[in-house]
């Protein structure tokens, strides 16, 4: 193929150099924070991206997706490295990706986003020094390439962050949750691509659900950082758990059981993954027993799904980088 003027401007990223990045999984929206909240989980992926001179591709891939990710130039995370570093004005020869993958593809707890954040950070080390663009400038082009950043701001940044879109501009604040806070995600044996979950929504909302949305959101943050006994009605969602729900209804059965005995129980980003946040551990312990109670019951949809119950913390730290040689 023929190189574009474009890529013949492109400088090359030295060989020899290698870069791990560890990315937490995330779960977005959170019930009423469409597209805007999100929170690091503590669930880690880790890509280590290793430069070569001899113009090769090489992968070794371990954990989930090992079996049916590409080991070609269409892998995210190589055609993250590629666009970052072309944003940067570089290009590279070989390249040695190491993914050990944990958080579960297509579910609803971030994995593009993770193995965006983990290409776009690892890139950014592989330019010299005092060409380097600092976080800011990785939660742009993660929320670009993602289309909205409340996945990718948690992943970077860790916590709660608060992200909202100024022109073309992605910005995220974070804040730090209350320590009662206990995630748990119930994650379903079928998957559910955010593409088909996005194509499921409207294109407007009666202003009256906008309206309640807003109050809900604004009180989600409340709860989440000060007084989790308003996890409840904080998690209230009117923009898109209704409208998806037929395409995962034991998550959406989940859900509805969950709610009615007092837990503050949402779809996880895109689903299917439930997510539950409960205001401590003895809560955390009612949840777990009631999703395990739902997952043997025969009479609902629950019966028929295999769950993966994770109990985990938040993760306050966000993505962390070691670079080994260079
Ligand atoms: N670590 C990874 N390495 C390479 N490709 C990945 C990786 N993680 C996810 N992907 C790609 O992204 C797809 C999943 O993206 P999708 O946005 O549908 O779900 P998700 O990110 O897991 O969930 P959500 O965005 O709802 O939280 C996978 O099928 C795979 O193609
Ligand atoms: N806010 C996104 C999260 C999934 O990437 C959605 O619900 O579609």
């Amino acid at each position: 193929m023929q190189s574009t003027a474009r890529e013949s401007s492109l400088r090359t990223v030295e060989a020899g150099q290698r870069v791990t990045v560890r990315v937490p999984a995330t779960s977005a929206n959170l019930g009423p924070g469409y597209d805007s909240l999100g929170l690091a989980l503590s669930l880690y992926d880790t890509v280590r991206v290793e430069t070569a001179d001899d113009g090769e591709l090489a992968f070794e891939l371990s954990g989930e997706g090992a079996d049916t990710l590409p080991r070609d130039a269409t892998h995210l995370v190589v055609r993250t490295v590629d666009a970052a570093l072309a944003r940067l004005g570089y290009r590279r020869e070989g390249l040695r990706i190491t993914a050990e993958n944990v958080s579960p593809h297509g579910r609803g707890l971030g994995s593009s986003a993770s193995a965006t954040v983990a290409a776009v950070l690892a890139a950014t080390e592989l330019v010299p020094l005092n060409e380097r663009p600092g976080r800011e400038w990785v939660l742009q082009l993660c929320s670009e390439i993602e289309g909205h950043p409340d996945n990718v701001a948690p992943a970077i940044f860790g916590s709660l962050a608060l992200s909202w879109q100024d022109g073309d501009a992605f910005r995220t604040a974070i804040a730090r949750v209350h320590p009662d806070v206990v995630p748990i995600v119930a994650v379903p044996d079928y998957e559910l691509s955010t593409e088909l979950a996005r194509s499921l929504l409207p294109s407007s909302v009666p202003h009256q659900a906008a309206a309640a949305n807003a109050g809900r959101a604004a009180l989600l943050v409340h709860a989440l950082t000060k007084d989790p006994s308003l996890l409840v009605p904080g998690t209230e969602d009117y923009l898109h758990q209704s409208y998806r729900a037929s395409a995962m209804r034991p998550s959406a059965e989940l859900i509805q059981r969950l709610r009615a005995e007092g837990h503050a129980a949402v779809v996880s980003g895109a689903g299917p993954t439930v997510l539950a946040l409960a205001g401590g551990e003895a809560e955390a312990d009612e949840v777990q027993a009631a999703v395990e109670r739902f997952a043997l019951g025969s009479e609902t949809r629950g019966g028929e799904t295999r769950w993966r119950v994770m109990r985990l913390a938040v993760d306050s730290e966000g993505a962390r980088v070691e670079v080994h040689s260079r």
